[in-house]
This record gives structure tokens, sequence and C-alpha cells, in this order.
């Protein structure tokens, strides 16, 4: 289970977000431009340190202001994949996969690099650098990377979001077979339905700094439910630059 609750003024900003979320499978943190999603995911990496809360992933808290616990983001054992892969420039794909499994005591470790690879269908391209590389390959080997960390939990921040329709619909099964693959929550920032109807068991939506709507995409991702604050402001932002 995933526990969240936080409290954090940035700016003029206020974020005031609690929720749950399963112990495993794709949890989609839904919402629009500005509404806080990167902030959370930032803040269970350790990046960026809430005012007042706590965050627990299955039983470890990686942050309680009360017991004042604040554990360093490389105690954490949470893998980040951001939106443009960052992978090293300078280093094959191998060597970028091995990188932080090499940093992973063996004790720690439960994920096997040739598993991995073969997950994300990544074998031919071991030899290669980045630049040799397509978005969608880019992506699965940033998947695979932050995966042979071993973490207790994945964080994907809009992983699909530079790349274009048949590059996305190229990556999300290996997403989904992963998820389906380890035990560990897997939490994915997206403001896309389509993405997070393929992928996510459970989803969580925001607005402005605050929990919205909580449950699963079959009962969230209707109009009803959903569409009307999104068409608001999506119907305004025409508005606002003619
Ligand atoms: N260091 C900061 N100081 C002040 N305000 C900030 C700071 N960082 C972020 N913000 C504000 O916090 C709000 C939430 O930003 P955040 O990046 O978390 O949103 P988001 O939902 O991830 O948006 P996007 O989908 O565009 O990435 C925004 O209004 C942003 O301008």
């Amino acid at each position: 289970m995933l526990n969240l609750q936080i409290h954090h003024t940035q700016g003029r900003f206020v974020l005031d977000v609690a929720f749950e979320a399963p112990g495993t499978g794709v949890t989609a943190l839904y919402g629009p431009s500005g509404a806080g999603k990167t902030s959370v995911v930032n803040m269970v990496a350790g990046l960026l340190r809430p005012d007042t809360g706590r965050i627990c992933v299955n039983g470890l808290c990686l942050f309680d202001s009360e017991q004042g616990i604040d554990l360093p983001p490389e105690k954490r054992r949470v893998g980040y994949v951001f939106q443009e892969g960052r992978l090293f420039p300078h280093l094959s794909v191998r060597s970028n996969l091995t990188y932080g499994m090499r940093r992973t005591p063996a004790d720690l470790r439960f994920v096997d690099f040739d598993e991995v690879v073969s997950l994300l269908g990544i074998d031919h391209l071991l030899a290669r650098r980045p630049a040799g590389l397509s978005g969608g390959e880019k992506q699965r080997v940033a998947i695979g990377r932050a995966l042979l960390t071993s973490p207790a939990m994945l964080l994907m921040d809009e992983p699909l979001a530079s790349l274009d329709a048949a590059r996305k619909a190229e990556v999300i099964p290996f997403i989904k077979k992963l998820a389906g693959h380890v035990s560990i929550p897997v939490l994915y920032v997206s403001h896309e339905p389509a993405e997070i109807r393929a992928l996510a068991t459970h989803m969580v939506a925001l607005q402005d700094g605050r929990v919205t709507a909580s449950g699963t995409p079959e009962t969230l991702l209707t109009k009803d439910a959903l569409a009307s604050p999104w068409d608001a402001a999506e119907a305004a932002f025409p508005l606002a630059v003619s």
C-alpha cells in the first residue's frame, strides 16, 4: 500500500494531497498541467521536502514530519523514469542498465539483468549508445535502468510524453508486462486517459493541488465523473490567448 498525506506551499501554489493506492500495479496520477503531479512524485522520491505529512510505501515510512523521518533519496529505493529518459550518452545500453544495479547491495537485488532485458525486448540494443536509439527504445532502456536498481517503488513521470502515437503504442505493452511481473507499486503520471485506461488499475485525479477523485480508471474516466473541471479549463484556454 502507498499511503501519502502531504501539505506543502511553494510560492503561491498550495499542495494539500492525501490518498492511498495499492501496493502493486500501476496507479495513475492524473490531472491538468500545474495540478501538482510532478511535485507529488518528487516528494515521494525525496527530491522535494513537504512542509508536513507522511509518505509510506508497503510499510516503510520514507517521510514523516511528526516522527522526524526524512530518508535521503538514495535510501528510499525508488526508481525514477523521467519524460526524456536521461540516459548517460557516453555509456552503452548495457552500461546504462548495469549502472544502478551495481549500486544496489547484492542482498537487496530481486531483479535479474537477463530477465529485464528480455521483458523490455532490448537484448539487441545492448552494445549501442543512446544516440543510436529511437525514442521508444530509449524509454525502454530508461525503464530497465530504473527497474534494475531493484526499487521498492517505481515512479514514472509522463514517460511517454515525448513520443508520437506509434512509439507510445510500442512502449505501453512493455510497461504493462513489467507492472504485472514485479510486486512493487508504480506511480505513473499522465494526463492522457487512453494511456491510463491501458495501464492503470487505480488512479488519483489532482486539480489545483488537491485530490478530486480516487478509484479505478473504469469508474473515474467517464465523462460525468471527471470531464467537467478539465473541459472548463480547456475551454477557457483559447479565450485567454485570443
Ligand atoms: N519551486 C517552485 N516555486 C514556486 N512554485 C512552484 C515551484 N515548483 C513548482 N511550482 C508550481 O507548483 C504548481 C504545480 O507544479 P507541478 O510541476 O507539480 O504540476 P504538474 O501537474 O506536474 O504540471 P505539468 O503536467 O505541467 O508537469 C505549478 O503551479 C508550478 O508553477
